[in-house]
């Protein structure tokens, strides 16, 4: 695969791949999602019994896996969806959601990390709480804290955990432990409908598919997502327009746009 050093050629190649991406995520943005994917130019597959996650994790280019509403077989077919995928050396995304909101998703998240995943994204207190810092706990799923209140707790578990950690907020935060990679797109709506963050993890699991390097691939996805979000939140809208404002804006971004409007230093 080519370097992809600008966002603009990143999503070119995203959408010259179509790369399938097999999500196994929650109830509550599984649509969301799957229409995410197929505006940004990507194939999404949604799927999550035991009997058929591996097969799906070794034919698509990305798994990505989010907690957001966990039970036991769930919680079994991840952890096969994630060494199958790794077996076939494609890379994963693991989307932590609610991690320190229970002790049931923190282990879950913390077993699915040591399995490996290529990107953990989450927001800030998700982050925190998987570095083991106490306080600044999610509030259900939602961030307590800034991004910037998880940057050293970022830095430190990727090195741990050898993967590149993504802290979302007002400004993302992307790190692989010595490089770092900060986002200022977005809008505070983004805050106000539900799955924007399982919608950054699962496009993150489309640049991933089609790009070599995970940190750019990451920070290519969130300024992708942030800037449609600008878009889609201009004029007077609420979060019901919003939302779907936000689907044909990630239809419409095109790759020289993303490039003049992505603001990554
Ligand atoms: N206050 C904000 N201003 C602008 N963009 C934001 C803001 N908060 C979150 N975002 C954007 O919304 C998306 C989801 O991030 P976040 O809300 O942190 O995830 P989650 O929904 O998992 O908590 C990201 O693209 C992020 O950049
Ligand atoms: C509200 C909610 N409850 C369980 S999963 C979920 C969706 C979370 O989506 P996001 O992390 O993108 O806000
Ligand atoms: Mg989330």
């Amino acid at each position: 695969m080519p370097a992809h050093d600008s966002p603009g050629s990143s999503l070119a190649a995203v959408r010259d791949a179509r790369p399938l991406v097999h999500n196994i995520t929650n109830h509550v943005v599984m649509n969301t999602t799957a229409n995410a994917l197929l505006a940004l130019g990507a194939s999404p597959v949604m799927a999550h019994a035991p009997d058929e996650v591996e097969e799906l994790a070794a034919m698509a280019g990305a798994l990505v896996i989010n907690i957001g509403t966990l039970d036991q077989p769930w919680i079994a077919a991840m952890r096969l969806a994630a060494l199958a995928v790794g077996r076939a050396g494609r890379p994963w995304v693991l989307d932590p959601v609610g991690a320190g909101a229970t002790g049931l998703r923190t282990r879950t998240a913390l077993g699915l990390l040591a399995l490996g995943p290529s990107l953990l994204r989450g927001n800030a207190s998700e982050i925190l709480a998987l570095a083991g810092e106490a306080g600044d706990l999610p509030r259900g799923v939602d961030s307590t804290v800034g991004s910037e209140a998880a940057a050293e707790a970022a830095t430190a578990l990727a090195r741990r955990a050898g993967c590149v950690v993504a802290v979302t907020g007002a400004v993302d935060l992307v790190t692989d432990g010595s490089r770092a990679l900060r986002i200022a797109n977005g809008h505070p709506m983004m805050t106000r409908v539900t799955g924007t963050g399982c919608t950054a993890s699962a496009l993150a699991g489309a640049f991933l598919a089609a790009l070599p390097d995970p940190l750019a691939a990451a920070a290519h996805a969130l300024a992708m997502l942030g800037l449609a979000g600008e878009r889609a939140a201009g004029g007077e809208v609420g979060p019901g327009l919003f939302q779907t404002r936000l689907l044909d804006e990630l239809y419409r971004l095109g790759p020289a746009e993303l490039d003049e409007g992505a603001r990554i230093s």
